[in-house]
């Protein structure tokens, strides 16, 4: 019997513990702050932050969103985000990408200070969780590693294949499978467009993370019976519906769903549990900043 894993479900259970978090730092006076800043007119990048925003306010985090017009130049982002970084109502920055061209993504990312840094994106972040220190886990490969635990899913000592090496997700995905400790030590293999067959990769798998932003592109040929597969990719297709589109992962779910032990859907996989690992941050940024301590299991 497949498990079809439900990440609403799980992301609802995080938020909760998200919820005490923050009525035990309103004990102590303190407001846990999210700014959101937007420079882009992509559709999904506006939905995406506005679901941020709404879930700050369901979980007690004061949001604050940010909208910058494309066209200006880089100055006025960099200028923001120093206006944020000295704000103390304000505990976590993220800024969302994909910028414009004209705007060098890594200026951004190091002009973030690494306290308020929720997306776990700058070097001084990537350093730490390198080095098994980590301070701010990135948010969707946190919340696979959540998924795997709530779901009693063990790494230690398993096959696990990640297909993407991108920096927000494939790269600190793998960083955290390979760490030492719970939900990590798994034989990591990072797979990206230049890797020669794939499919014999994925095939010796016990689990299976896809993230490459390729449409369905893992079948049911390229898995083996049992394993675990989980879903990252986030593609919109052309659909004949009122909004114009579906959203299709890079697995293709019918193809894998009797053939795997456990796999993710899209969407209600682990995109909910993205935004409930970014609360987690922003609450996790607040007690470091305030000194009062939480309760982050
Ligand atoms: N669920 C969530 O919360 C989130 C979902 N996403 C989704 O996850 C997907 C990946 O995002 P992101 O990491 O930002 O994407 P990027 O485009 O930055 O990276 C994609 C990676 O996949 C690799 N790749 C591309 N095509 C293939 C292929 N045919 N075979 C093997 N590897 C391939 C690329 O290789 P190379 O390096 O060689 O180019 C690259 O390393 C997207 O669909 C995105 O929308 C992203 C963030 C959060
Ligand atoms: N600085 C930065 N940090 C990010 O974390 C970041 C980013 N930039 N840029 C874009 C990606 C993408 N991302 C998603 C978050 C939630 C869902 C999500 O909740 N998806 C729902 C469906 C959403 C829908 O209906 O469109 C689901 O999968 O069920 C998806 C994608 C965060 N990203």
């Amino acid at each position: 019997m497949t498990t079809i894993i439900d990440g609403n479900d799980i992301a609802d259970g995080i938020r909760a513990e998200v919820s005490a978090c923050t009525d035990t730092l309103a004990e102590s006076d303190v407001r846990p702050g999210l700014a959101t800043v937007l420079m882009s007119d992509d559709g999904a990048s506006e939905t995406y932050v506005s679901m941020k925003q709404r879930a700050c306010e369901e979980t007690g985090i004061a949001g604050f969103h940010h909208e910058i017009d494309p066209e200006e130049p880089a100055e006025v982002l960099f200028d923001r985000i120093e206006e944020l970084n000295a704000d103390p109502t304000v505990h976590g920055i993220l800024v969302q990408m994909p910028v414009p061209d004209h705007v060098d993504k890594r200026e951004v990312l190091e002009r973030i200070d690494p306290v308020k840094d929720v997306d776990g994106f700058h070097p001084e972040n990537v350093g730490r969780l390198v080095a098994g220190n980590a301070r701010f886990k990135p948010c969707t490969p946190h919340g696979v590693q959540k998924i795997l635990a709530a779901e009693g899913i063990e790494t230690e000592g398993k096959d696990a294949v990640v297909v993407g090496r991108s920096d927000i997700v494939g790269k600190p995905m793998a960083n955290l499978l390979v760490q030492y400790g719970e939900g990590g030590n798994a034989t990591t293999t990072v797979c990206h467009s230049r890797t020669q067959n794939l499919a014999e990769k994925t095939r010796n798998a016990d689990i299976v993370i896809a993230a490459a932003g390729v449409p369905e592109m893992i079948d049911g040929e390229m898995i083996q019976e049992g394993a675990t597969v989980i879903d990252v990719g986030i593609n919109r297709v052309d659909a004949d519906n009122e909004k114009g589109y579906e959203l299709v992962g890079d697995v293709n779910f019918d193809s894998c769903r009797e053939k795997a032990g456990a796999i993710t859907p899209v969407p209600g996989g682990v995109g909910p549990l993205t935004i409930a690992m970014l609360l987690y941050n922003t609450v996790k940024a607040a007690s470091i900043q305030s000194g009062v301590s939480v309760n982050l299991p």
